[in-house]
């Protein structure tokens, strides 16, 4: 049996439940695989009391790592930018396969990674950072191959879920709920790039790479966070049948790609409505299967560790097949340049949640407004005024229409004297329904 020698770098959260899994599952690793993996070095700053690595060398340096002979693959799990970056290079340079958890490495860095890794003929696999333990990249990869895929959509950071649900069930303040979820191991170590979509955008950089054959193209991606959805809005979005979630959706028109991050209004009979929690979910449209959608835990120690287990098991029976058996590990195309659609030229359905004074036909000037530019409303509802403020809340579901248009008619409601707030635009998505 050939022997696959693993240095993991970082032994937080997954680098821990990483060394879990591959000692428990040994045996059946080795059964599936062929392939005997073993951790040969570990690079940490400290030992972590949620592993037992007695048997395991650990060094200080996770560079030591990236040099040692006796390692094939190497797991990059200690998150961030720049010694990550120079670290996977390095272990590349030295012929080693890397195995990384950190999509915002891949998604900011990934064009130039991949090319030095098919320069070198390097496998780098990156399933847990997309979607942490649903084998994502896996199925777009090589269930879906066959396919054209049209577009995707997915909850893919289960911080933001979590706070989302826990805000819509249980009314806990913001704040609370993000504490929660830092202390459970999900947060990114800066959690605004969990509230401020930022993980989400990275996720869906990837996901888009490998659907649509495209460079990852994170820059281009149009990102909004949660920060501003408040309990109100989840209220509102509720009595018109709908759910907030927030959502990375790609999709190929005839006229660009959508790369798009923000909190969006999906029908409450919707699988993805009912995707709570730090759960995650990943729906794509193919053009031969339909629609398949993938569920699972997007965070956590050995949910994510099942992933960088598996990819790990992928790069072992890479390397030990013959050529003519090499399972299909392909590294994302260098694809062509592509046209990411600007965001005021796509066409959604929206919400507006408009606070206005109560006064007589203010309703009829909001809609006047959108009247004038031709947007249609689907559904409307009007709260009664607050003792507070004498200012009441009109909810308005629009018929599609180009988001430009649709802003210029925001402006034109903010500019009316009895609106005293901005207006909250949220847009909504039926999902292929
Ligand atoms: N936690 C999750 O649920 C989850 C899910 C999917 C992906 N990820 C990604 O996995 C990666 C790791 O996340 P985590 O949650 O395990 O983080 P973590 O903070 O729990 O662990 C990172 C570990 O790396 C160590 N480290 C950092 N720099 C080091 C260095 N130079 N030398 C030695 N050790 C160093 C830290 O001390 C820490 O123990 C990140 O890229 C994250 O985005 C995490
Ligand atoms: N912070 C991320 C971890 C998984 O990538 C999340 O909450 O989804
Ligand atoms: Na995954």
């Amino acid at each position: 049996m050939k022997s696959v020698n693993v240095g993991i770098c970082g032994l937080g959260t997954v680098g821990s439940g990483t060394v879990n899994v591959l000692v428990r599952n040994a045996e059946i690793l080795s059964a599936r695989t062929g392939c005997d993996i073993r951790i040969t070095q570990i690079g940490a700053r400290r030992p972590n009391p949620s592993c037992d690595t007695s048997e395991i060398s650990v060094v200080n340096d996770i560079f030591e790592v990236a040099s040692n002979p006796d390692v094939d693959i190497l797991v990059e799990l200690i998150g961030g930018y720049d010694t990550a970056l120079k670290l996977v290079k390095e272990a590349i340079s030295n012929g080693k396969h890397i195995v990384t958890a950190n999509k915002a490495l891949i998604a900011e860095h990934g064009n130039e990674i991949f090319a030095l890794a098919r320069e070198m003929n390097i496998v780098v696999a990156y399933e847990a950072g997309v979607a942490g333990g649903i084998p994502a990249i896996k199925s777009l990869r090589e269930g879906l191959v066959a396919n054209r895929i049209n577009w995707l959509a997915g909850i893919i950071n289960g911080t933001g879920n979590f706070i989302l649900t826990e805000m819509k069930d249980k009314g806990s303040p913001f704040a609370d709920v993000l504490k929660q979820a830092q202390d459970l191991g999900y947060a990114e170590a800066d959690p605004t790039f969990d509230v401020e979509g930022i993980d989400a955008a990275h996720k869906l950089t990837i996901l888009a790479s490998n659907a649509f054959g495209i460079p990852l193209m994170f820059d281009k991606t149009f990102t909004e966070g949660i920060s501003k959805v408040t309990p109100e809005d989840l209220q509102y979005a509720e009595e018109f049948g709908y759910r907030i979630k927030h959502l990375g959706i790609a999709r190929n028109t005839d006229k660009g790609v959508e790369l798009r991050v923000h909190p969006t209004l999906i029908p409450e009979s919707h699988l993805l409505a009912s995707v709570d929690g730090v759960m995650n979910s990943v729906l794509i449209d193919g053009d031969a299967v339909g629609q398949t959608m993938y569920y699972g835990a997007g965070a956590g120690s050995e949910p994510t560790a099942s992933a960088v287990v598996a990819d790990i098991a992928d790069i072992a029976r890479i390397i030990s097949a013959p050529e003519c058996a090499v399972p299909p590990v392909s590294l994302l195309s260098a694809g062509q340049d592509v046209s990411v659609l600007p965001i005021g030229e796509i066409v959604a359905a929206s919400y507006l949640r408009i606070r206005a004074e109560d006064h007589p036909g203010v309703l009829m000037k909001v809609t006047e407004v959108l009247g004038q530019h031709g947007i249609n409303i689907d559904a409307l509802l009007q709260k009664e005024a607050r003792e507070s403020d004498g200012c009441a809340d009109i909810a308005v579901l629009t018929h599609h229409i180009r988001e430009n248009l649709l802003m210029q008619a925001v402006s034109e409601i903010e500019e009316l004297e009895e609106i005293t707030s901005p207006v909250v635009h949220i847009r909504v998505d039926h999902l292929g329904g």
